[in-house]
């Protein structure tokens, strides 16, 4: 990343401080292994549309395996890494998120994980290759774990109704890497800047693992903000707008951002569970009450992706398609 002198920071919008609510509890944490998990995953969409899932069967070497390879593709050339770039929207990006004005303090590498993910980049090296994959496969099975979990809190049949939507050949997934550069102007400026703005991800749930630096915060249904305390052998769980439309709006789509960090780089690993772009998305019968209507007009995941893509980050998406 071009490290930019001063003045470029003002390109980038500032964040505020968080404040912790006065009643916030903290994170929810869900245990995969224990037999109430599927309530308590329940519990926290309602509520937060976020939770942290720990003994969720990864080892963190191999989490730790890709955040090195991701380090190591960071550390290259500028030159060597915008051979990758620039995304659009897929493949190295550097300040730019999408295609529609939005900055940040960070780059990242967006990848499609059907087929072959690296195809829109110029990397070559095996081991990065073997890591991701490894990675998607075993995020890919705990994925899966969570929502038939998540079902069975619902109480909805078959168990695999929300898994199959986001595991099915055609769905629609995709892989990020955020890279935060520490950015030390900050400490003397004594000011906080953005590294991805506040939004929510369109998708059904996005998963995601990190370093050990701190710089994500989830909104609260106040509008308050709160810091999540960072966890590198964990995963952080994001309700999406679709899983908000496919339960009618019981569970929440978090709205979520980072905040650059003066000191410590922080590196982010995000899979994005989508659906199939021909899939309707609409309430679960299973989950619609006795002349229970829908809060949403009709659209394809096809539908609500286009119009994401032409949205700015920061906008309600989900907006335009409530009834
Ligand atoms: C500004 C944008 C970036 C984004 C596409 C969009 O037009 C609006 C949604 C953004 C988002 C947020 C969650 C994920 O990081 C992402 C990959 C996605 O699916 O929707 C990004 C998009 C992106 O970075 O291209
Ligand atoms: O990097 C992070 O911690 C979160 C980034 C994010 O929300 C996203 O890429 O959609
Ligand atoms: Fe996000």
């Amino acid at each position: 990343m071009v490290v930019l002198a001063n003045p470029a920071l003002d390109s980038i919008p500032h964040i505020g401080s968080p404040k912790h609510g006065a009643r916030f509890p903290g994170i929810p944490v869900v245990d995969l292994s224990r037999p109430g998990a599927g309530e308590a995953i329940v519990r926290a969409c309602e509520d937060l549309g976020f939770f942290k899932l720990v003994n969720h069967g990864i080892p963190v070497e191999l989490m730790q395996r890709l955040e090195a390879e991701a380090v190591k593709f960071f550390s290259l050339p500028q030159v060597e890494k915008e051979k990758s770039g620039p995304a659009n929207p897929f493949g190295y990006g550097n300040k730019r998120i999408g295609v529609n004005g939005d900055v940040g303090w960070l780059e990242y590498l967006l990848f499609v994980v059907a087929s072959d993910p690296l195809s829109c980049t110029s990397m070559t090296a095996c081991s990065f290759r073997s890591a991701l994959s490894e990675y998607l496969v075993a995020v890919r099975k705990m994925a899966s774990d969570v929502l038939r979990s998540m079902a069975q809190g619902l109480k909805i049949e078959p168990r695999d109704a929300l898994g199959k939507l986001a595991m099915d050949e055609h769905s629609d997934c995709i892989f990020r890497l955020n890279h935060y550069p520490p950015c030390p102007p900050l400490q003397e400026l004594n000011r906080s800047l953005t590294g991805f703005g506040e939004h929510t991800d369109p998708q059904i749930i996005s998963i995601l693992r990190s370093n050990d630096s701190s710089g994500l915060q989830i909104s609260l249904e106040d509008g308050s903000w709160v810091s999540v305390p960072p966890d590198q052998a964990s995963f952080f769980i994001n309700v999406g707008d679709s899983l908000q439309v496919l339960t009618n709006g019981r569970f929440r789509s978090v709205r979520h951002r980072v905040a650059a960090n003066s000191l410590n780089p922080r590196v982010s690993m995000i899979y994005f569970f989508g659906p199939p772009p021909a899939q309707r998305i609409a309430p679960l019968p299973q989950l619609m009450g006795e002349g229970e209507q829908s809060k949403y007009k009709e659209f394809t995941w096809g539908e609500y992706k286009k119009a994401a893509y032409r949205s700015r980050l920061g906008d309600n998406r989900l907006g335009q398609f409530e009834k």
